[in-house]
């Protein structure tokens, strides 16, 4: 599992552990790490060109006694001084292994000689406040096309809530230290950090609020058929699903039908109900027991029928699309949301762009409002439950974004939730599977959404 802490979070477990070791020991570790990624990238030390970018904070201090390292190396290493102030032990170590200080500038003569193989982004880190001032701007837009290492976070970030409120580092390789942080997991900053590696700095740290679950987490969650089981004990999930598009209905059948639960019923309209006996014939036509139901996908106005006959049932309901239009005031544990930007940003009566730069905020938002786990789909869909705990999905491709993957999603959450997973596993587990699915599916290539559903077996057979 990847765990995200807050900044606060860190310093806490930083603090701890600073009065323990040695001064400096810490710095020594992120540094001693960050090097060796930036040697890692450039495929060797020797010759290359590193420009260090140094604020004034420890961030900085870190990439200068890292740029000492890669200078005793053999890399020509010049620095940038874009803070009020400089970390000295850092600049003096980085000057004492043969490292220079060049003025920074958007004249070609009065800045570094020539083109940097890389650039390290020491600007801001943890401590450091959205957005950046003019001159980083001016200085990272004169090596644009230059590959950049961010030490900790891409510098203007907003660190602890994933959102990008004004100029920022965009990163090729973010080297972070003692643990991920929301940034490095959520959208739209993760979009920002480019590949994410973590240096260990033995921080002990507590609980985490979001994850990013692996195929490892996936695998011990899934509930797979024991020797006793039969279809009943593991689990019947039932649609409620295409009353006015059927093809919403069948894509969201496809998903629910991938073999995880027992048994899949479907409770739509009759005309509908012909054609999944005509597609489906492992599929049970007409209501009846079940585990769980999922409601909306494809439902039109019939959504909000289907909801409340589903809720009703007093089990777990998954609510998508259309159903999200009608939603109570109050919905029971275990209900499972599964809106994308737009769909959210109605349903909390805010424009879709609030949404998108803020997708922790607002998913945590209708979460807490509905009582509810929220599903926000995206391409890092969030999975947010009512105390606050999130998970992200880190798999997917952006083949899959493509019309009718949702309703596979929500077939396959029911499914799950009808297993006996809670509302937050199943979702978070179905959405990393769907993602999983697009990527076997897509090899590469376009994918459409019945060829998702049809690659979740396989999703799950992969698992280790
Ligand atoms: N605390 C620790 O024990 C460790 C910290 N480490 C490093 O220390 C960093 C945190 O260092 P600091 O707390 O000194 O903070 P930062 O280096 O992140 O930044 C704070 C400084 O930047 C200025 N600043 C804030 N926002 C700015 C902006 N938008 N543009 C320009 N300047 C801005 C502030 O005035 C302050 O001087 C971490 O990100 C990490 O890189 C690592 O060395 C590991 C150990
Ligand atoms: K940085």
């Amino acid at each position: 599992m990847r765990s995200a802490h807050t900044v606060e979070q860190v310093r806490a477990a930083e603090g701890a552990l600073l009065a323990e070791l040695p001064a400096g020991t810490l710095m020594d570790r992120a540094a001693a790490g960050l090097a060796a990624a930036v040697v890692d990238l450039l495929g060797g030390a020797y010759g290359r060109r590193v420009l260090l970018l140094l604020g004034s904070g420890d961030n900085g201090g870190d990439a200068a006694f890292a740029g000492a390292r890669l200078a005793r190396r053999g890399c020509a290493v010049e620095a940038v001084l874009l803070g009020s102030s400089v970390h000295e032990a850092g600049l003096a170590a980085l000057r004492a292994a043969g490292g220079r200080v060049v003025p920074g500038g958007s004249s070609g003569e009065s800045g570094p000689r020539s083109r940097p193989d890389v650039v390290v982004d020491g600007i801001v880190g943890i401590g450091g406040r959205p957005g950046l001032r003019p001159e980083a701007v001016a200085e990272l837009e004169r090596h644009r096309g230059v590959p950049v290492v961010s030490v900790d976070v891409p510098s203007g970030v907003s660190v602890d809530d994933g959102r990008l409120v004004g100029p920022h580092v965009t990163a090729d390789l973010t080297v972070t230290f003692g643990t991920h942080k929301v940034c490095h997991l959520v959208d739209p900053a993760a979009a920002a950090c480019g590949a994410v590696e973590l240096v260990d700095l033995g921080l002990r740290l507590p609980p985490v609020d979001v994850v990013a679950l692996q195929a490892a987490d996936v695998s011990s969650l899934l509930r797979t058929p024991g020797d006793t089981d039969h279809k009943y004990t593991r689990g019947v999930v039932g649609l409620r699903t295409g009353t006015a598009y059927s093809g919403a209905g069948l894509l969201s059948l496809a998903g629910a039908a991938s073999g995880l639960a027992g048994m899949v019923r479907y409770a739509g309209p009759d005309e509908v109900a012909d054609l999944v006996r005509a597609a489906r014939p492992d599929v049970v036509v007409g209501a009846g027991r079940v585990q769980a139901w999922v409601v909306g996908s494809g439902g039109g106005d019939a959504a909000g029928e289907d909801l409340a006959t589903a809720l009703a049932d007093e089990v777990p309901v998954v609510v998508d699309a259309d159903g999200l239009r009608h939603l109570p005031e109050e919905l029971p544990a275990g209900t499972v949301l599964t809106p994308h930007a737009g769909e959210l940003a109605r349903m909390l009566g805010v424009d879709r762009a609030a949404v998108e730069g803020a997708q922790l905020e607002h998913a945590r938002r209708a979460a807490d409002r509905w009582g509810a786990v929220c599903l926000l789909k995206g391409r890092r869909s969030l999975v947010v439950a009512p105390d606050g705990r999130a998970a992200v999905t880190s798999t997917g491709v952006p083949w899959l974004a493509t019309a009718g993957a949702g309703d596979v999603l929500a077939g396959l959450v029911g499914a799950l939730l009808a297993t006996g997973l809670d509302a937050f596993d199943a979702a978070a587990v179905g959405s990393w599977l769907h993602g999983a699915a697009a990527t076997l599916a897509s090899a590469g290539g376009p994918i459409t959404a019945p060829e998702v559903a049809s690659a979740i077996p396989e999703a799950v057979r992969r698992l280790p």
